[in-house]
């Protein structure tokens, strides 16, 4: 249980719907389709309406301050399966990157690497009170193209599983390289912020609208901590 499972989600019943890829640059092809992962009836590519529309809103605050810049889209609806699979993917690649085998790992070494997994990546649960955030349709990972085409960067990759995904993580190093990816981070947190969403704290790129984790960053602004989810699990 993460603490924002504690809210309670009053299911507003919008419809997912496909994001109108043109108006955006997109991460082709998929990352996680690229890796085998399997989508049932939808797409990654599809959200909830209302955070649809304001993704839109997003990329337009986003022209004001850079006319020719786009929000490139990661990764949005994802089915529990995959990110049962991506979960499963990213303990490969932890026990990879560590040079361990899973047959070979003691108790500890098991426990750190699904630490390390489950400090970016939501638990696979099929309750309904405690679902993946985009399971729900409200979450999405982004990031910015600049106006040549190509992907700004923000010092880390999406995904990576360290301490440089902390959106603060280069706020306090004083290279200029450090401060320039600090401030792309804050750009697209700011536009992402004045369309309503939220960011997770622990990701420079997971942004969601209405889901749980949301509210629950919601209420740590609202003083009468009001505020609950609109979206629950798609079924
Ligand atoms: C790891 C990243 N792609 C992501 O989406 N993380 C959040 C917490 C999730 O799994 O919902
Ligand atoms: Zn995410």
């Amino acid at each position: 249980m993460r603490p924002y499972h504690q809210i309670p989600i009053i299911e507003c019943g919008e419809p997912l719907v496909k994001i109108p890829l043109e108006l955006f640059a997109v991460e082709s092809p998929h990352p996680y389709e690229k890796l085998g992962a399997t989508y049932g009836e939808y797409s990654p590519y599809y959200l909830r309406e209302t955070v649809v529309a304001n993704l839109i809103k997003a990329q337009n605050y986003l022209h004001i301050l850079r006319p020719h810049w786009h929000i490139q889209i990661f990764d949005g609806y994802r089915p529990v399966a995959v990110q049962q699979f991506m979960v499963d993917y990213s303990f490969g690649e932890a026990l990879r990157q560590r040079g361990l085998k899973a047959a070979e790992l003691s108790p500890q070494q098991q426990e750190e690497v699904w630490q390390a997994v489950y400090e970016i990546w939501a638990v696979p649960s099929l309750d309904l009170n405690t679902p993946p955030p985009h399971s729900t349709g409200a979450a999405v990972d982004i990031t910015l193209v600049d106006d040549t085409g190509q992907v700004v960067d923000m010092g880390s990759p999406i995904d990576e599983m360290s301490e440089r995904s902390h959106p603060d993580y280069y706020a306090h190093h004083h290279h200029p390289q450090s401060q320039n990816y600090h401030s792309h981070r804050e750009l697209l947190k700011d536009v992402m912020l004045k369309a309503g969403f939220q960011r997770n704290p622990k990701e420079w790129w997971h942004f969601s609208f209405g889901d749980q984790m949301w509210a629950w960053l919601c209420n740590q602004f609202n003083a009468d901590g009001s505020t609950s989810a609109r979206y629950g699990r798609v079924i």
